[in-house]
């Protein structure tokens, strides 16, 4: 089941992917964007995207049934509150940040009485942001996280089934555990990526193109994911402290112990360390949960 009415709260790549997913699937919503830049209007405007693009929250939200805050993490907050007096009553807020703890923190407080709230996470992106960034098949088979936090069951379902008209698979998760699991599978990967990128530029060979002209996959894919937009970024680990500190402290431990081995000549130590990390990616391609693998990956995995 659809809602009558969406607003859209920042459209950027997520948002706008939203837009065009609905769009191809045929819902019969009346979509209103709002987004803080005359800019990013403008553009919206240009691209088509939503039905009305409006210059105040007040006004995108007015009559919506369902409203996504769209923002990054850090500016969830200012913008609830801004949107919180003009809501209609009875409406379901949620939103598609990559943090959820912070978020129900910072939005809850200002939604009046009546509001549903329905946090939602899709695990789903590029390193590209903006209104034009975004494309109608982003959330296929992706995973929709979602975090129902106090919201009624009708509400949850909901959203549910609005995702999974989107493309994407859904799943309801504890906050905590929301937090923690994309630590693991997002954010500290993420950090890793940065820091690689960041080291290999101090030895100044990224400018010169000699890293990315031998690279292989991996280099590139460091490149790939440290083009990220720094803002949204930055959120994440300001408001997912406790979660990241945890799991890169882990990180640290397991690569102190790593380079000790190097140091030693420590060969069983490090052969045994990549042949159980092999067994996680096969057991992976065997689940068949990773929809990006190319073919040959399956097939090492068949032999
Ligand atoms: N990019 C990704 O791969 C993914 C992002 N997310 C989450 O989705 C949210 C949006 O991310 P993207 O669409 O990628 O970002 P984006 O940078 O493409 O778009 C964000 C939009 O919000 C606007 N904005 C920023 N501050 C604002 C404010 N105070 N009031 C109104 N508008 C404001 C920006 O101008 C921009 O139009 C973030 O919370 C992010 O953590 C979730 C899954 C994947
Ligand atoms: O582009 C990638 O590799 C991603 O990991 C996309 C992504 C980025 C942030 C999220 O909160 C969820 C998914």
């Amino acid at each position: 089941m659809s809602y009558p009415r969406v607003a859209l709260l920042g459209l950027g790549l997520i948002a706008s992917s939203m837009f065009w997913a609905m769009k191809r699937a045929g819902m019969d919503s009346h979509v209103t964007g709002y987004a803080r830049s005359q800019a990013t209007r403008d553009t919206a405007r240009r691209l088509g995207l939503c039905h009305e693009v409006c210059d105040s929250v007040a006004e995108a939200v007015r009559d919506a049934d369902l409203v996504v805050l769209a923002v990054p993490v850090g500016a969830m907050g200012e913008l609830a509150e801004a949107m919180a007096p003009h809501l209609k009553p009875g409406c379901t807020v949620t939103d598609v940040g990559s943090v959820k703890q912070a978020v129900i923190d910072a939005v809850r407080p200002h939604l009046p009485e009546g509001v549903e709230f329905v946090p939602a996470h899709p695990m789903a992106g590029t390193e590209h942001s903006g209104p034009d960034a975004g494309f109608a098949s982003l959330y296929d088979n992706r995973w929709c996280l979602i975090v129902p936090e106090g919201a009624s069951e009708q509400a949850t379902a909901r959203l549910e089934a609005y995702w999974q008209a989107l493309g994407a698979n859904t799943e309801r998760m504890e906050v905590e555990h929301h937090d923690l699991v994309c630590a693991v599978v997002s954010h500290i990967p993420h950090l890793i990526a940065y820091t690689m990128v960041g080291v290999a530029d101090d030895l100044r060979r990224v400018s010169d193109q000699e890293v990315i002209k031998f690279s292989a996959a991996g280099f590139r894919d460091f490149t790939r994911i440290a083009a990220s937009d720094p803002t949204m970024w930055r959120d994440v680990f300001l408001t997912n402290k406790p979660a990241t500190l945890e799991i890169l402290g882990r990180f640290t431990e397991e690569l102190f112990a790593l380079q000790r081995a190097i140091r030693t000549g420590d060969g069983q130590l490090l052969f045994d360390y990549f042949t159980r990390t092999r067994e996680i990616r096969r057991g992976i391609l065997q689940a068949g949960q990773d929809t990006d693998a190319p073919d040959f990956g399956r097939a090492a995995v068949r032999k």
